[in-house]
């Protein structure tokens, strides 16, 4: 089951469990994108932002050398809010810094652009210290320049991170290819139930990132998690990962520690019981948002109104 592949609207499949690899440094990314493929993973997810692309390359050469085929693994990278206005330049980038010459998928990282030539190449500020985004640049003109992309063969696939239903109706009015993919935090403490509908009515795949509640893994300690794992006999995380893939999601788990990424390459068949119980962590509102970055801008997020 940790095998499970699911279609996108490309014809092409994503493999329901991913490695993550946002926060993963350098001289650790490479021995643990070259230990997730060694045990089994296809599916590696990374971005410009996230300064690791070159050691992602450099973990992902040494599975090819070891016999791993190219088209064998499911590789994500995102476009970074600096390069809306230069899109065909950032896919370059990263293209030289992972050492591929096509990316299976490649997402806009945030439906908000920033200033291209402020005071920092990643995260410029206005000198009152807030994002120095860039209200010029609508997110669908920046979309329709990431469609060109697909002509060049470098990108097999493109599609969309953190997008709310109300930015998704705004891309879809002006867009010609229905994104293929949306990648969005999604756990048991924020499904965004109306996003997945919503993206699933539409033929747009949804990844969820955080499923472990992000950096230290707080959801582990859920008590409801922790019991549908000793009913199972599995992991904790094997739940918290298993219940995207019974809802037909892929899933990202970021982990640069190899016990942890072996653990988190387990699905378990997860029950009707168990679905419910875990929709019930978040009823009466009970929502946690742990990725909120300080944009500035609103993105249509229910849980940030
Ligand atoms: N599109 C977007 O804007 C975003 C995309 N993402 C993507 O999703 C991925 C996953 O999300 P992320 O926010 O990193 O968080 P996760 O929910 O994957 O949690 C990562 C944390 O959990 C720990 N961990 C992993 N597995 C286990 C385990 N089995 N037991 C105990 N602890 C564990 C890791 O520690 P350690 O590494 O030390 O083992 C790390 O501290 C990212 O890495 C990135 O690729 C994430 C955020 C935003
Ligand atoms: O993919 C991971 C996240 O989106 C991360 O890149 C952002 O949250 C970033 O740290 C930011 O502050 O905007």
């Amino acid at each position: 089951m940790a095998d499970t592949v699911f279609p996108l609207n490309t014809g092409a499949k994503i493999p329901a469990l991913g490695l993550g690899t946002w926060q993963s440094k350098a001289g650790e990314v490479e021995r643990a994108v070259e230990y997730a493929l060694s045990i089994g993973y296809r599916h590696i997810d990374t971005a410009y932002s996230y300064g690791n692309e070159e050691e992602v390359g450099i973990g992902l050469k040494k599975a090819f050398d070891a016999g791993i085929k190219r088209e064998d693994v499911f590789v994500t990278t995102k476009l970074w809010s600096t390069h809306h206005k230069r899109v065909q330049e950032n896919l370059d980038m990263s293209l030289e810094k992972l050492g591929l010459d096509y990316i299976d998928l490649y997402l806009m990282h945030w439906p908000v652009a920033m200033n291209p030539n402020g005071n920092h190449p990643l995260f410029p500020t206005t000198p009152d210290g807030s994002r120095d985004v860039d209200f010029s640049r609508h997110h669908v003109d920046t979309y329709l320049d990431m469609e060109k992309l697909l002509h060049t063969g470098k990108v097999r696939a493109i599609g969309v991170a953190n997008y709310s239903v109300l930015y998704l109706e705004e891309l879809l009015k002006r867009a010609s290819i229905v994104p293929a993919v949306n990648q969005i935090e999604n756990h048991p403490l924020l499904p965004q139930d109306d996003v997945s509908d919503f993206c699933k009515a539409k033929g747009i795949h949804i990844t969820a990132y955080s499923p472990l509640g992000s950096t230290g893994s707080p959801l582990l300690t859920l008590p409801v998690v922790a019991q549908i794992a000793t009913k199972h006999g599995v992991s904790p995380a094997s739940i918290l990962l298993s219940y995207h893939v019974v809802s037909g999601h892929s899933v990202l788990a970021k982990s640069i520690t190899p016990t942890r990424i072996k653990a988190n390459y387990q699905v378990t068949k997860l029950d009707r019981e168990d679905m419910d119980a875990l929709a019930q962590v978040s009823s009466g509102g009970n929502l946690k948002r742990h990725g909120n970055p300080p944009w500035k801008v609103n993105l249509g997020f229910p849980d940030q109104q």
